[in-house]
């Protein structure tokens, strides 16, 4: 779903990324870590079309991203709400940028889904950090996008809300799946969600090593299992 070739870029004299190469399938789950600095944001803003890479071949679903697509969400590390729209109207903004017709019904649906049935009619600022990253999830859902692209969307919030969308995260891709790649500092977070893990080197980025985590799902945080890779990633990161 997902094809990168040979992509490196630079931001003036900063090389930021370095001959990538990699293909997530169209029901993928692949996690990127790596040291601050190595590239994973930039990574991912040249998949979602909203940076263009200076070397190497980008495809989305067979053709070449050169802007922001429909079937393509992205998710930042703040929700990134319209502080005057209503947690509804926040939802149905992607319907109205690609002109997806009236969801209304489809965005009630997932709000109900993500614990946020009877806060439709708030502002964002009446929400926690928690529910408001729950919007965005479900303004990312409502363009039933083929990509989802997630740059440390949960690292804003406290540890145990974090864990809490980890493991919603873990039920909406396993009720369907999607080609996603999750940007990431939690080694166990990656663990906990990924199909695969790219580790990456420091800046210049460069695929260090691609990890292939194949424990079942679902998968809990705190299992022994879990454990083991979480250990194995530390020293691959240690010695990238
Ligand atoms: N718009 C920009 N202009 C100039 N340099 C940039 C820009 N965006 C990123 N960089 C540089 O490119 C390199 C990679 O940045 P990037 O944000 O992709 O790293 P990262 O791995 O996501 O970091 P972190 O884990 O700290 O979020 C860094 O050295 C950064 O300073």
């Amino acid at each position: 779903m997902i094809s990168l070739t040979g992509v490196s870029h630079s931001f003036g004299g900063v090389h930021a990324l370095d001959g990538i190469d990699l293909e997530v399938g169209e029901h993928e789950f692949v996690a990127v870590i790596g040291r601050s600095g190595c590239g994973k944001s930039t990574l991912l803003r040249l998949v979602a079309g909203l940076l263009t890479a200076a070397r190497g071949r980008i495809l989305v679903a067979g053709s070449p991203v050169t802007r922001p697509r429909r079937d393509v969400s992205v998710m930042f590390q703040r929700p990134a709400l319209l502080p005057w729209r209503t947690v509804l109207a926040n939802v149905l903004l992607p319907t109205e940028i690609f002109g997806l017709g009236d969801q209304r019904d489809r965005a009630h649906e997932l709000l109900e889904l993500a614990g946020l049935g009877g806060f439709e009619k708030r502002l964002p600022h009446e929400l926690s950090g928690g529910m408001q990253q729950r919007v965005s999830l479900c303004r990312s859902l409502i363009q039933s996008p083929r990509v989802m692209l997630m740059d440390e969307p949960f690292s804003a919030l406290d540890a145990i809300t974090r864990t809490e969308l980890s493991e919603e995260l873990q039920r909406v891709q396993l009720a369907r799946p999607r080609a996603v790649v999750f940007v990431t500092h939690s080694i166990d977070e990656a663990v906990l969600l990924a199909d695969r893990i790219v580790v990456l080197s420091p800046r210049p980025g460069r695929i260090h090593r691609i990890v292939d985590v194949g424990l079942p799902r679902p998968r809990a945080l705190g299992q022994v299992e879990l454990d083991e890779v979480s250990r194995e990633l530390r020293g691959l990161l240690v010695t990238a």
